[in-house]
């Protein structure tokens, strides 16, 4: 290979953009039918991303393939969309099956699968744990042409041959290596080992580490590896934050960001399901709207929670790694890592929650003094470094919330529908002085920091990670630690608290002002 001169950081990022936008490629130059186009119309979808780009053409070629790009870039409609065209809808029959880590990705995916498959009128099926078995067992008697589901539930039905998989042409492994960090190996094993050789088998994550190398040796044929190539793992439209913080301070800290910040959706991920259980609770009791989600849960909780979420009428997601791997929610403005996670390849997968599909978004880490190894880690990995941000003072957090309040008052005069209020405010006005009425009024919408006390067991600090040099030099960040802690099995729903009036629930409030 010719030896290229050294060339500046900002000359390199212009040759990318100038590439990206050259690069920017129609749906139909890539081969696709005209009744999938419709879909993707439908959907919105004008240009393919970097690795819709460079993969579909690829996949509709049946070559075996490993892709990887950041998160939120669309590798869901990088797999879906070739598998969809390759459909033959005349016949009912299973032909495409993609099995994922979870049951809400599993619900996620065959959502998305099913919008790509609107023109085709491809039918998709989902199949997870946790729901009644008979009921897919009758919409699998429907004949899907597609079935997204969770290794365990897949194999279940196989093993009482409700499911048959002799005319699947592609499998497909979303997530692979959390599907790996979760035991799910010898379950994808005997899966594929029910579909024909002469398959085509894609596998989709935002990071490989090196055991899904080995996977990829032991499941496809001649795998293409395609890497979008971008200077950093993580996407650079995410501000990423690092916050030094005792163990004991973690939760009066978070209440202060989210008071200063005002996130419109957030997730906050902790490290166990005990954390995310009491991080909720203790979320809900200083007047936070906020609900939790983790594998002990009921399937139906989960669901509800999600939808909440995504709704809006919760705006504090509480979540351990695993419940929230893949899922796309928009209007994820803020991540905060409670708990730093024990291997980068979970901090690229959690940050990634925000800032999808071309968006902004803010990402927070809180350290402990004895975890400082792991923030270095964490930026060998995404070869980017994160900002120290100071914790917020309590009068910081107070400044913060007024903002908000006068943001929202501004907003309301802006409105303009005011008429009704005129009298009572000019009779307010003849009885008081305009700036004590303001005040009062500040003081009453702004919800003034809360030391409601809370109950938090304090996470033992992550043993001290020793400098691991990436074992390979050619890949682009450093494989990660695996094998994840086992949680403590508890099952407690948090409660559903709606944000309280900001009078009520305060225990401090005459401690300002
Ligand atoms: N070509 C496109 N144009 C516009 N939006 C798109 C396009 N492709 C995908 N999207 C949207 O981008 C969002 C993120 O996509 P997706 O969930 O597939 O990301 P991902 O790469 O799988 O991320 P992760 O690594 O977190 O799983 C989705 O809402 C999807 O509908
Ligand atoms: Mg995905």
């Amino acid at each position: 290979m010719v030896q290229s001169p050294p060339i500046s950081d900002t000359f390199y990022s212009l040759v990318l953009i100038r590439r990206r936008m050259n690069t920017l490629t129609k749906f139909q130059d890539l081969g696709i039918s005209l009744a999938t186009m419709k879909s993707l119309k439908r959907m919105g979808f004008e240009e393919a991303t970097p690795i819709q780009a460079q993969t579909i053409p690829l996949s509709l070629e049946n070559k075996d393939l490993i892709g990887q790009a950041q998160t939120g870039t669309g590798k869901t409609a990088a797999f879906g969309i070739p598998m969809i065209d390759k459909i033959d809808n005349e016949k009912d029959v299973i032909q495409g099956i993609v099995i994922a880590p979870t049951r809400e990705l599993a619900i996620q995916v065959s959502e998305e699968l099913y919008k790509i498959g609107y023109g085709k009128r491809a039918k998709v099926l989902a199949i997870y744990g946790g729901q009644d078995i008979n009921r897919q067992i009758r919409a699998l008697k429907n004949r899907p042409h597609i079935i997204v589901g969770t290794p365990g539930r897949i194999l279940d039905h196989i093993n009482r041959k409700t499911l048959r998989l002799e005319n699947v042409h592609t499998a497909i492994l979303d997530e692979a290596d959390e599907m790996l960090n979760m035991g799910f190996i010898e379950d994808i094993e005997a899966i594929l080992a029910q579909i024909p050789e002469e398959r085509q088998t894609l596998l989709f994550s935002a990071t490989m580490p090196p055991p899904i190398q080995r996977m990829a040796e032991r499941f496809m044929k001649d795998p293409q590896i395609v890497r979008v190539k971008t200077k950093e793992v993580t996407v650079p439209l995410i501000e990423q934050y690092y916050v030094e913080v005792q163990e004991r301070s973690k939760f009066d800290i978070l209440t202060r960001l989210l008071d200063i910040q005002s996130p419109e959706l957030a997730i906050i991920f902790g490290r166990t399901k005990r954390r995310v259980d009491e991080l909720s609770e203790a979320l809900n009791l200083r007047g936070y709207n906020a609900e939790g989600i983790h594998g002990d849960l009921s399937q139906a909780k989960r669901i509800s929670v999600l939808r909440k979420f995504k709704e809006g009428s919760i705006d504090v997601l509480v979540a351990t790694d695993v419940a929230a791997r893949g899922l796309d929610i928009s209007g994820v403005t803020h991540v905060y890592n409670f708990d730093i996670p024990q291997d980068p390849e979970s901090y690229v997968h959690r940050i990634g929650r925000t800032g999808r599909a071309g968006k902004t978004g803010v990402a927070m880490t809180f350290i402990t003094p004895r975890e400082k190894s792991y923030l270095q880690v964490v930026e060998r990995t995404t070869k980017r470094k994160m900002d120290r941000m100071k914790p917020p003072t309590l009068d910081e957090a107070l400044e913060g919330q007024q903002k908000a309040v006068i943001e929202r008052i501004l907003q309301s005069v802006e409105s303009n529908n005011l008429q009704y209020y005129k009298q009572a405010a000019e009779e307010l006005l003849e009885q008081q002085d305009a700036t004590i009425i303001v005040q009062a009024v500040l003081k009453m919408l702004t919800k003034e920091p809360d030391t409601t006390p809370v109950k938090l067991t304090e996470e033992k600090p992550l043993p001290a990670k020793r400098d691991r040099r990436p074992d390979d030099r050619n890949r682009s960040y450093s494989g990660g630690q695996k094998g994840r802690q086992k949680a403590p099995v508890r099952s407690r729903q948090s409660s559903t608290g709606k944000r309280h009036n900001n009078d009520r629930n305060r225990s401090n409030s005459n401690s300002y002002r």
